[in-house]
């Protein structure tokens, strides 16, 4: 379904609630740069890293997508287990993994509550924004606590410039994408104001020194798009 959330005033906050569930697939992809591009090479990399009956974990799995997809590429026979706290969300992906024949174990929970038990992979893309920053870095600490050496944390974030002038241009360039993908300034505009203090970005340089006060031994960028970011974090 097309996405058209926002073409109607807001009068509420930004939530994953039944209405955006049902568009969601349609909303990433137009409102992510390259979210396939971002997509596939998540996978690319994590498959480097795994080998039959690994744990795998997609913090905020919204509709499975990322799980199906790693499930067709990787050789390795997964545990693949996908948290979210959005029912609505969980219903579709309960019947993409059906419908793919993909079996994944999906939890509705809060990221906070799970125990990551043997994880090698941790996955989460376009969700720790969403996590209030003290939670976040205590989230994190918890995903380095979780995995196995040699485990890895591959997430992706919407990022800002420390630089004001160039954080500006970013956020016209990105708003060019998104009238280019077919929303309308109105809907936007909507979009900005809902996400208002519920998607909290980092700079690129504040997430990997968040990942690096967890413990982790190194976190690089494997991907970005002007405010867009795909990071990769390595456990020894
Ligand atoms: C932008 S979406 C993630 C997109 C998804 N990773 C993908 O690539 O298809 C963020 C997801 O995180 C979930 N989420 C946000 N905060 C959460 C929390 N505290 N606990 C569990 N899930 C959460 C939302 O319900 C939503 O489905
Ligand atoms: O920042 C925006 O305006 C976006 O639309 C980005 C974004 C994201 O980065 O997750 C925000 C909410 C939706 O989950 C889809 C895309």
């Amino acid at each position: 379904m097309i996405d058209k959330v926002f073409e109607k005033s807001i009068t509420k906050q930004f939530e994953f609630d039944e209405e955006v569930a049902s568009v969601f697939d349609d909303m990433l992809n137009r409102s992510v740069p390259y979210y396939k591009e971002m997509q596939r090479l998540s996978i690319n990399f994590a498959c480097n890293y795994l080998k039959d009956e690994d744990y795998v974990y997609d913090l905020g799995c919204s509709t499975a997508s990322t799980l199906i997809e790693l499930s067709k590429h990787c050789q390795a026979k997964l545990n693949l287990i996908g948290i979210d706290n959005s029912e609505a969300m969980l219903n579709r992906a309960r019947k993409k993994a059906k419908a793919f024949g993909v079996d994944i174990t999906l939890i509705n929970d809060d990221l906070h509550n799970i125990d990551y038990t043997n994880a090698k992979l941790i996955l989460s893309n376009y969700t720790l924004q969403f996590i209030r920053p003290l939670q976040r870095e205590k989230l994190v600490k918890k995903i380095y606590d979780s995995l196995q050496s040699g485990g890895i944390f591959i997430f992706s974030e919407k990022v800002i410039s420390s630089d004001s002038t160039l954080n500006k241009q970013s956020i016209d360039e990105y708003y060019e994408f998104k009238k280019s993908q077919g929303y309308s300034e109105f809907e936007i505009s909507q979009k900005r104001e809902a996400l208002e203090n519920v998607l909290i970005p980092y700079t690129q340089d504040e997430n990997i020194k968040m990942i690096l006060d967890a413990g982790f031994s190194h976190c690089e960028t494997i991907f970005k798009w002007v405010n867009f970011a795909t990071f990769i974090a390595i456990k020894k």
